[in-house]
């Protein structure tokens, strides 16, 4: 099967003024064959997924009662949700759940990830509870939104007399946690996380599989695409090695000021791969401490665009602004569905050339001239090309990003896999909604805010 492609031209002197040159790869050549092989054998738990199939079986044995549902609502944040969402939407239509029965064979999928309670009741108000099932995903089982959330739903449950057990499943620790509890005191069905795979990283776990088994998208492809693409990063030489060239591309980028990564894709589509991205990205390597904790304060800082419609609003910035980006396009090559422009005014010139055109032809034109006046600007921009959105490239897609992730961290020197950025907001969330055992961090984030001087207008 043909698969996605890099496309790494426009980063490179001479195709970009000031861009990069070979021999930058070169000189770094040997670190990167030795960080691919630190990878290869410290073997991070997403290295294994696409190769552990008990999560394909086990998410395939649920497949005939989850996909009886009308409705299937996931209750997770973060890595517990971007996966699901970004899979829905590139591997389903985008209008998916409006679609009637006679199109939409499988159940419609709802994502529950914040706690905006008009957000909520907007999603809750779509479903019937009695059809309807929810898939709580929480790697620590703990974490406030997605346990609000679930408290909400089981409310509900209950209030119309409906059993939790045949409502809900749980996707969380196999050990772990509060949900691990209440799902052996009650008997509710679960999924496990593998605990060796953070929570960004597990969209090809049951995570990911479950809501993608209920859509019913081919959960096989999209693991082989992921295998696939794994046995191609194995390969230590950097130029034959799109995922660990990139996380190199970005990292001398980085180091010459280029702060931001902007992640364009120019199919409504694939938009949402951008922002399973950016959690990957700004959570796995925005630190303040190196790996022998000395403060180093790294991260590139992933920022998400659409084409064509972002050309309206953020090209401005991004050819005239700071040098500070390296743009990554997303360009579909096929798509599913065409649009042919009509022959309406043939008799006015400036809208005469768009009649008879395809309306692919011009999204991907403007794709092009967007590209072309990016390196006339003298700005670094690469291209990850599909030949068509299927579950094999999305798998190729996921794992790649994964495994640069891997080995930009290494580059930074910095730990991959944590987040101890993230704890203290959620401490304080804990502290000040009065959660036992917080009390001493309540009494002290209550005194400093009150000594905090305000200005407010
Ligand atoms: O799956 P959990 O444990 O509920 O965590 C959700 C998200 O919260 C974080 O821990 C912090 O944002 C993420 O790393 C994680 O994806």
């Amino acid at each position: 099967m043909k698969g996605i492609e890099f496309d790494f031209s426009n980063l490179f002197e001479p195709n970009v003024k000031n861009g990069i040159k070979e021999e930058e790869i070169n000189e770094k050549k040997d670190q990167v064959k030795q960080i691919i092989n630190e990878v290869l054998e410290e073997k991070p738990g997403f290295l294994e997924v696409p190769y552990t199939r008990k999560w394909v079986d086990r998410v395939l044995d649920l497949k005939s009662w989850v996909q009886s549902f009308d409705a299937v609502v996931i209750l997770g944040i973060g890595g517990s949700a971007l996966g699901n969402l970004a899979l829905q939407s590139s591997l389903n239509p985008l209008n998916y759940n409006t679609l009637g029965e006679d199109k939409r064979k499988t159940p419609k999928i709802y994502v529950i990830d914040n706690v905006d309670p008009d957000y909520i009741a907007s999603i809750l108000d779509s479903i019937d509870v009695s059809k309807t099932l929810f898939n709580v995903i929480s790697k620590s089982g703990t974490t406030a939104e997605a346990m609000t959330n679930y408290m909400i739903v089981r409310g509900i449950i209950e209030s119309y007399g409906l059993k939790g057990k045949e409502h809900l499943l749980f996707t969380t620790d196999p050990e772990k946690g509060v949900l691990r509890e209440i799902a052996n005191e009650e008997g509710i069905k679960t999924l496990e996380i593998p605990p060796t795979v953070g929570g960004r990283f597990t969209v090809l776990t049951p995570v990911g599989l479950l809501s993608a088994v209920a859509g019913g998208i081919d959960i096989i492809d999209l693991v082989n695409g992921a295998k696939d693409m794994c046995e191609k990063v194995k390969n230590d030489d950097v130029w034959e090695n799109p995922a660990a060239l990139n996380a190199l591309i970005h990292y001398i980028y980085y180091n010459k000021g280029y702060n931001i990564s902007v992640m364009v894709p120019y199919s409504n589509r694939l938009f949402l791969l951008a922002d399973w991205y950016r959690q990957l990205w700004a959570e796995s390597l925005g630190k303040r401490t190196d790996i022998d904790g000395k403060e180093v304060f790294v991260g590139q800082t992933p920022v998400k665009a659409l084409g064509a419609t972002d050309q309206h609003s953020q090209f401005q910035l991004y050819n005239e602004g700071p040098f500070d980006k390296v743009v990554t396009f997303l360009k579909l090559e096929n798509f599913d569905r065409e649009i042919t422009i009509p022959h309406i005014h043939d008799d006015i010139p400036a809208l005469k050339y768009l009649g008879g055109k395809k309306v692919s032809d011009l999204l991907n034109t403007e794709l092009a001239g967007t590209e072309y006046a990016l390196v006339e600007h003298n700005r670094p921009n690469m291209k990850v090309i599909f030949p068509e959105i299927n579950p094999y490239n999305i798998g190729q897609f996921f794992f790649a990003y994964e495994f640069q992730t891997a080995v930009m961290g290494k580059l930074l020197d910095i730990n991959a896999y944590n987040q101890p950025g993230v704890e203290l907001g959620k401490n304080v969330t804990y502290a000040l909604m009065g959660r036992e055992g917080h009390e001493e961090i309540a009494k002290e984030v209550k005194d400093k805010l009150k000594g905090k001087k305000e200005i407010k207008l």
